[in-house]
């Protein structure tokens, strides 16, 4: 299937960008044509459009190419799901873990596909409250559940390498749908997720 696999790059868009790239490298003051550098503009662009597919991809789609009906009632629970993303406000990376929590209504979706969406919705520019936002409302939207929960963990390159320099901060978004609303629910699955939650 077309999401499985990275497409081919586009060759305008590679062509464009890695020119761009050429001058923000001089602009830096480096010799673009030293023997090192002299693919990294085209490397570059790879990335970005690699780090940035997700733009393309539509995770409705994906959850609804594996949905099957089944009578399990009980929370479903995907945790330690690596993230890498990149902030929008300094196009640095950040990264982490998300915990993903649905109690069926029916149906249950492939496991596979709830990180196959994060990575979707990681890989645009973003801020973790709207990467962990748009998670939760296309498995509300796509799956219907009786209740789903997302928690995100990450540490922002933007805050390590540069501006407040701080090593070992990591930020926390959550948000809790339908049954995940009620107290004990919640509890049950931070509990469920880690410790430190309880
Ligand atoms: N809420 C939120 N903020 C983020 C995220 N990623 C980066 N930021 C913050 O975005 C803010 C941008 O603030 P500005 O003051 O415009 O940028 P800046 O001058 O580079 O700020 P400093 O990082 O404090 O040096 C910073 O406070 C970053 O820490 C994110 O995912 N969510
Ligand atoms: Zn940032």
């Amino acid at each position: 299937m077309a999401y499985q696999h990275f497409e081919e790059y586009n060759l305008k868009v590679t062509e464009d960008v890695k020119e761009r790239y050429k001058s923000i490298i001089e602009d830096l003051g480096e010799d673009v044509t030293r023997e090192g550098l002299l693919k990294t503009p085209e490397r570059a662009s790879k990335a970005m459009q690699f780090l940035t597919q997700g733009y393309n991809q539509d995770a409705a789609e994906i959850l609804k190419s594996a949905m099957f009906k089944e009578s399990y009632n009980e929370m479903v629970i995907v945790k330690d799901i690596e993230v890498y993303s990149l902030c929008e406000h300094h196009i640095l990376p950040f990264f982490g873990k998300a915990h993903i929590a649905y109690i069926p209504n029916g149906q249950i979706v492939g496991l596979s596909k709830l990180p196959r969406i994060v990575d979707v919705f990681a890989r645009r520019l973003q801020v973790q409250e709207r990467l962990t936002q748009q998670i939760l409302d296309c498995i509300n939207d796509t799956l219907e559940p009786q209740g789903v929960a997302v928690v995100i963990e990450a540490s922002h390159m933007c805050m390590m390498m540069r501006g407040v320099q701080k090593q070992n901060s990591v930020t926390t978004t959550s948000g809790f749908r339908g049954q995940f609303e009620k107290i004990e629910t919640r509890n049950e699955f931070l509990k469920l997720i880690s410790n430190k939650f309880s």
